[in-house]
């Protein structure tokens, strides 16, 4: 995509001044093709979101939808990272879209909802759903930073989801668990009716398991981000992409050729 000056592809960040905001800002400068136009956070007036053609949004769940909309309703393409996207939100962003006027180039507005941008996550999430169905135990251990303020984490509740699918898709009954007194939550919370436990450790950025088990075997899956680096080359492959998906995508496993379009 280049704007309609030719200039390249305008970004605006909005959660600039946190961690993966911070991130995107640096990315963003350094990247071919892309220009900063704006860097917003908490208490900014978004106002016409410094004239940018894309939007990257890294806020907090319960700020991102009306940042988004704000985008939406102005005719700005977003690659939206943060997390707290559930059925209801990605809904009322559906019917959004459905109102919003066309972008700066006269093209429907694009919006990316990813809940991770490694593309080891990404294909992690897509292994553990091709395992799924060949299991009688799935279970998600995801294990993060303690500051983070969601849990369970996104990628983990799109992974239990995902894994639920392809087992309902493929007949697979519900995973074995003979368990019926569990006071303290021990067992951890069920997504999907996967059980998923989440781990908050000084030291840890992202790191996700998916252990399969069957009589006699057991399948790992682990992806590791080490640094916030490691969403970088996704969030900008969403930046330059995210005009060619006009509507909303969910997932940047859609741009990769790894999922259905
Ligand atoms: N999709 C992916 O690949 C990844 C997703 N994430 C997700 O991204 C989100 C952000 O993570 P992280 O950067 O670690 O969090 P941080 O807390 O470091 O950053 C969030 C920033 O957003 C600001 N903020 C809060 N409210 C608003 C608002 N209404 N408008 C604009 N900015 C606001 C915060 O300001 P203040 O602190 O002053 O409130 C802070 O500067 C989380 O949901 C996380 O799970 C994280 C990593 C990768
Ligand atoms: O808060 C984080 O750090 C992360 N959030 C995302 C999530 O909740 O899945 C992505 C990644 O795990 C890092």
């Amino acid at each position: 995509m280049t704007n309609s000056s030719g200039a390249g592809i305008r970004v605006g960040v909005i959660g600039a001044k946190g961690r993966m905001g911070a991130e995107v800002c640096r990315a963003v400068e350094a990247a071919d093709g892309l220009r900063l136009v704006g860097r917003f956070d908490h208490g900014d007036d978004l106002g016409d979101l410094g004239g940018a053609d894309v939007v990257v949004e890294f806020s907090v769940p319960d700020a991102a939808p009306a940042n988004v909309a704000h985008c939406v309703a102005r005719g700005v393409h977003v690659v939206v990272g943060t997390t707290g996207w559930d059925d209801g939100r990605l809904e009322t962003l559906r019917r959004q879209l459905a109102e919003a006027p066309p972008s700066s180039t006269g093209a429907p507005v694009g919006v990316l909802v990813a809940p991770n941008f490694a593309i080891g996550a990404i294909l992690m999430m897509t292994f553990a759903a091709q395992a799924a169905r060949f299991y009688e135990s799935v279970e998600v251990i995801e294990l993060h930073h303690p500051d983070k303020v969601d849990a369970p984490s996104g990628t983990a509740a799109r992974t239990a989801r995902l894994i639920a699918e392809a087992r309902e898709q493929a007949g697979a009954g519900p995973v074995s668990d003979a368990t019926t007194h569990d006071p303290e939550g021990a067992r951890g919370a069920r997504v999907s009716g996967i059980p998923v436990h989440s781990v908050r450790l000084r030291g840890l950025v992202a790191h996700q398991e998916v252990l399969l088990g069957n009589v006699g075997e057991m399948l790992t899956i682990r992806h590791d981000s080490f640094d916030r680096a490691s969403f970088m080359p996704g969030v900008i492959e969403g930046v330059r992409r995210v005009a060619d998906h006009p509507g909303l995508t969910v997932g940047l496993e859609h741009y990769l050729g790894l999922a259905a379009p």
